[in-house]
Order: C-alpha cells, then structure tokens, then sequence
C-alpha cells in the first residue's frame, strides 16, 4: 500500500508549514511520523528518538521564526523531522550514506541547523552564547536548547544553566524534552526528581494525607496542606530550575499540540530565561518503538511491519563489543575487585549481560564521562579494580580527568575504549580518530591495539593484570573472525610479533590495520609486523628492522598527526643510520559519514590505498 503525504509533500520550508492552519497540524504530524517510520526502516538511523518529538518539531518551527529564532537540538539524532520541515524531505533516502545527509544538525548543511551537536549537553551553552549575540546586537530574536532528560544529567548543562539564570536579560528558552529514558534505562537522581514531578506520587501522597485528615480540627488541615505545599516546593525540577534563576513551567504533554501551541506562543512573547519541560514517549506512535525504545533508538534497516529481527553476531562474527563484554563477565568471576563502568552506554559498550550478571558491580553514571572516570579513580586509588567501558570520541570530553585523576596518580584503571576508528555512519562528531594521538603523550599509560578478536580479550586480560592506568582500543564491528580463546594469557608487555618476512620494506600495522598491511606485504613481498603496543613500543625490533630494511612504513586507524607512527619515529631517531620512513594513518581533516569501507579507500587505508602510497614513494621491487 503506497502511503501519500500530501501536506507533508506541500512543504519546503517552515514558511509553508506556518502557512498552514493550526487545525492541519495533527494530520501533518501523523504524516510525518509515518514517513520517518518508513523512511529510517530503508536507510536506517536513529528512530524513536526521532517519533517521540515529532509534535515539538511541528510546534517550534510553527510558533518560532526559524531560522531568525535559533533553535538548537541536543545531541541532534532526534533532527530528522526538523530536517523534513527544512527543505530536506527529498534527502532523507541519503541520510548517513558516503557523500549524503548527515544524521546530525550541520551548519554546512542547512541555515536551519543553527548548531552541529551529536556529542551530548552542548545545546544551552550554545543557545545561550547566540542569545547574548542577539542581546548585544539588539536583535529581538529568541535561542531555544532543545535538551533530553539524558542529556540534562551532563554537568555541562548544569555549567550552562548557572550562568545562563545569572542573566536576566537574555532571551533563551530551555525545553528539556523528558521521555525518561536515555539510550540505557534512565539513571541518577535528576531522574528519580522528574519522575516524582511527573507522577505526583509525592504531592498526591501529601494529598492523601491531608485527605485522611479530613475528619480533624481545620488547624491540622491546614497545616497538611502547608506541608503539600512545602513537599511539592522541595521536590519538583521547577525548584531545581528556578533556583538557578529560570521560570519552570510545566510539565506538559509534549504530543499535545493543543499545549505545546499556546504555551510556546506565550513564552515567545516573554524576555528573560525559561524553562519548558515538556513530556514525551520516545518511540511515539510506532508500537514497537514504543515497546523497546532502546532497541529502537539506532536502527540498521528493517521491515517496519516486521520490526527488527533480534540482533545477533553480524555475520557469524563476534563484534568486538561482545569479545569485551564476554570477556568483562569472564574477568569478574576470577576477581572480585573488578567493577563495570558506563556513561550511558550500557548496550553500545557491551555491558548488557554484565548489568544482569553482577548488577552490585556494574555502574551506569549517566552521560556523565569526566565524572565515570574520576569516579573510577576513586576506586581504584581504594583497591577496587574498575573498568571503564567508553567509546574513544566520547573518551575526549574527559581527557583532564584521565591525565590528572588516572595517569598522574598512576592509579589501576582498566579502559575498554570501543568505537576507535573510523565509525561509519555517525561521521565526523563520532569517529575515534584521535585517542592514540591524545594518549600517547601522557606518561604512564599501556596501551593497546588487538589485531583481531583474541588478541583483544587478550589484550583485555594484560590490562587488568598491569598495576597503572592501561588501555584497549578497539573498532566498532567484528574483526577478523578469530575465535577468542577460552584461556587469558598476558602479552608481554611492549613485545611486537613478527607476521612475515620481507624484504626492503618493513610494514608496521597497529591494531585491525594488520589485515590490509599482510595483504599488501604479501603483493610487495614486506616485512609485516603486529605492533599491539603504541605504548611501550617495541623499539629494539624497530632499530632492529631500521637495520635490515630501506623504508619503515607504520599504519594506523587513527589521526596520523602525533600518532603511533610519530611516536616510531621517534624511535628511530635513535638508528645507527638514517632510514626512509612512511606514516600512513587519518589526514589532517574531518572525515563525513559513510559505510566503514567506503570511508577508509577514501583515506587510503585499505589495502590498494596503503600499496599506492608506498610504491608512490617506493617503486615497487627497486
Ligand atoms: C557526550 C556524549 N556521551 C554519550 C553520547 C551517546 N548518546 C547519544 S544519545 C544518548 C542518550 C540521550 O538521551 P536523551 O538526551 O534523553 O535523548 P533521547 O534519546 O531520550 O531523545 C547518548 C547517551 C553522546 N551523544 N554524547
Ligand atoms: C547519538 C549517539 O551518540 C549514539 O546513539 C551513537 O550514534 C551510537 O553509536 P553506535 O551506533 O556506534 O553504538
Ligand atoms: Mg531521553
């Protein structure tokens, strides 16, 4: 059945939407969310996020003159309907592909796009830095954050919200869009403040009370209504909000557009800062979204009258994600210190079957990194034996905690950083292209790369055995295929393994790049050695080789400034005599989303790209 959207089809822009009478928007918004249904099902992408604020998506760029009125979206991947109202329905068929639509707000993309968000907690910061602008320019133009109950536990929104309620005279409006849920299930003590506002338990028990009170002298009525009002006052987020200096109203049905409409239209006319909570289910109006909103939350493409089919080993192989997760649950059972920690990323990290296993040991901080690690820190600077499971971009947003909590205090923190590499999809704001770059500087630190899926549980187990700070970075995806070994053996610490040997040129791959480099030593009859360690480095086999061979080529998934192979040239500078070296790694750009693949031929780290580059510089068999 051919499903029709025609005022969906009829707008190009918000001007048509505003155009529209307000009596259309439910049917608009109906079609909208059946488009994004069937959309994301071709393409893939985040979904419930997407259902669940399709009426506030409506409703902002109907009451707001967008773009003059700056909206910006908090992590961004519930953008997909702001990009439909947008001008960018017909893109939607591109979204997250090599060369298309991002799946995140773009500057470069679109007037609209007032902001690039994806790394979480941004939005009122940055919707208050325009508002200042607009305030200092005397533009009468509001800012509005558009932030989920996720997002809001990051102390960054807290750092934003403190010096925003300090300036009275700056228009920002803040609409914390509370579905109760993050990616994992929602956590920390915002959330239980959101849920007894939201539900009324307290101010209706109050209520009780005051009720059972009935048949008693009106002074004791009195006072349980005084009570109420003291018990309300204390616990509902509009304290919390207000006190840092915003006008809370809510909460609201943020599907009700009857609600959203006039109360959006209010606070438009309002100067100041306010504070909108708004409620919402995340995977509204699609039944499956609704019934498992963290499954639904990014999606690969799937029948949509079907629904996803349950996700196991992508092709027979084990993700490296589940190598850790195995081997996490391994670990616990052989030492009771261990402990798993996550900002918020309980599935995407692999902590799932741990959470169920050992629930008294397994911490899920909220998107919260630099916090994750101080507080793993914590534990283990008192004997505990904690392993931070982290995704290398979001790794970067704590990166003075694990200099100056972790590595300077040389304390035992384990860190399984998924996600390293180039990512695909997400693009530019998600690839872990820079951690061997920004680790590798810092002293005290071992860090590792597996080459395929044994080596990373191995490299996992020499973490956990190693008295300091010590890393595992991985790919997102499965590797090689390897089978993990059932057994956990420690690696040596800073030994490299001899692949294969050549002649002339010494090829040195870390981490999954081993696969292309013994593709390309075999057609270029090279050296090929597995590095596994960017720290140490095994620099008596690299003198060695710097002996035996004419050109040293190091490659690695990872940015090539102030990367591993740096750091082996830096070895080198210690060479009997001067060998020709090659550093082949990510350039000195951001690299756009696309499928894995397709993304490393386009910075020639597959195997023709790494052949071109050394017989560019080295024919080939001179
Ligand atoms: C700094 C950072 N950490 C982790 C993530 C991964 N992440 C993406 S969406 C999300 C949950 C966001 O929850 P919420 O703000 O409530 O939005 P919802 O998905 O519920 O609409 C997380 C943790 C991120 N994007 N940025
Ligand atoms: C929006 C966000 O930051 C996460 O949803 C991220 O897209 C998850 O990435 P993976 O799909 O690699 O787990
Ligand atoms: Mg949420």
């Amino acid at each position: 059945m051919t499903v029709t959207y025609p005022l969906l089809n009829a707008i190009d822009s918000p001007a048509d939407l505003r155009a529209l009478d307000r009596k259309q928007l439910p049917a608009l918004a109906k079609e909208l969310r059946q488009f994004l249904i069937e959309s994301v099902s071709r393409t893939g992408g985040h979904l419930s996020s997407n259902l669940g604020t399709v009426e506030l998506t409506i409703a902002l760029h109907y009451v707001f003159n967008t773009p003059d009125d700056r909206i910006v979206w908090d992590v961004g991947h519930q953008t997909y309907g702001h990009k439909v109202l947008t001008g960018r329905r017909a893109r939607m068929p591109t979204l997250r592909k090599y060369q298309g639509m991002s799946g995140f707000p773009r500057r470069c993309e679109s007037e609209y796009d007032t902001f690039g968000t994806a790394h979480s907690s941004t939005s009122i910061s940055a919707a208050l830095g325009m508002a200042v602008a607009a305030r200092n320019r005397g533009e009468d133009r509001r800012a509005i954050a558009v932030i989920g109950d996720g997002a809001m536990s990051a102390g960054m929104a807290f750092e934003a919200l403190n010096n925003a309620g300090d300036m009275r005279d700056v228009n920002l409006l803040v609409i914390l869009n509370d579905n109760e849920m993050s990616i994992s299930p929602p956590v920390g003590a915002l959330t239980q403040i959101l849920a007894r506002l939201m539900t009324g338990r307290t101010v209706s028990a109050a209520r009780r009370a005051g009720g059972k009170m009935l048949g008693v002298a009106p002074p004791m009525l009195d006072f349980a209504r005084r009570v109420e009002e003291h018990v309300k006052g204390l616990v509902t987020p509009g304290t919390l909000f207000e006190e840092f200096g915003f006008n809370y109203i809510g909460p609201i049905d943020g599907h009700d557009l009857d609600a959203l409409l006039p109360t959006l239209h209010n606070l438009r006319k309002l100067d100041g800062p306010h504070f909108l909570h708004v409620v919402t289910r995340k995977g509204q109006g699609y039944k499956l979204a609704e019934a498992d909103p963290i499954l639904y939350h990014g999606v690969s493409t799937f029948d949509h009258t079907e629904g996803i089919k349950s996700s196991g080993k992508s092709g027979g192989k084990l993700s490296y994600t589940q190598v850790f997760s195995d081997w996490l649950c391994d670990i616990a059972a052989q030492d009771k210190r261990v402990v798993g920690i996550t900002p918020a990323m309980r599935e995407g990290s692999g902590l799932v079957r741990f959470a169920e296993e050992y629930p008294d040991r397994y911490y899920d901080v909220g998107i919260a990194e630099q916090h994750a690690l101080t507080f793993a820190a914590g534990l283990a600077a008192d004997g505990m034996k904690p392993v931070v499971a982290i995704y290398s971009t979001f790794l970067q947003r704590a990166y003075d905690q694990y200099i100056h909590d972790i590595a300077l205090q040389n304390l035992p923190v384990v860190f399984a950083i998924d996600r390293a590499g180039l990512v695909g999809a997400d693009g530019a704001t998600h690839h872990g292209a820079y951690d061997l770059s920004y680790l590798t500087c810092i002293p005290n630190l071992v860090l590792m790369a597996p080459a395929d899926e044994n080596e990373c549980r191995q490299m996992l187990y020499t973490a956990h055995c190693h008295d300091g700070p010590s890393a595992v970075r991985y790919p997102r995806g499965s590797g090689m295929g390897v089978t993990p070994d059932k057994a956990m053996t420690a690696y040596p610490i800073g030994k490299a393994e001899l692949r294969r040997s050549g002649k002339k040129i010494a090829l040195l791959a870390f981490g999954a790049m081993l696969k292309p480099a013994l593709e390309v030593g075999e057609q270029l009859d090279a050296t090929v050695v597995n590095m596994r360690f960017i720290k140490p480095l095994d620099s008596a086999l690299i003198l060695e080789l710097a002996q035996t061979h004419e050109l040293i080529v190091t490659i690695e998934e990872n940015a090539v400034i102030g990367g591993a192979g740096s750091e082996v040239s830096r070895v080198l500078e210690a060479a009997p005599a001067p060998v020709r070296t090659l550093r082949l790694g990510l350039p000195d750009r951001f690299i756009d989303h696309g499928e894995q693949a397709q993304l490393l031929a386009e910075v020639g780290l597959d195997a023709e790209g790494i052949r071109k580059a050394i017989t560019a510089v080295y024919p080939a068999n001179s």
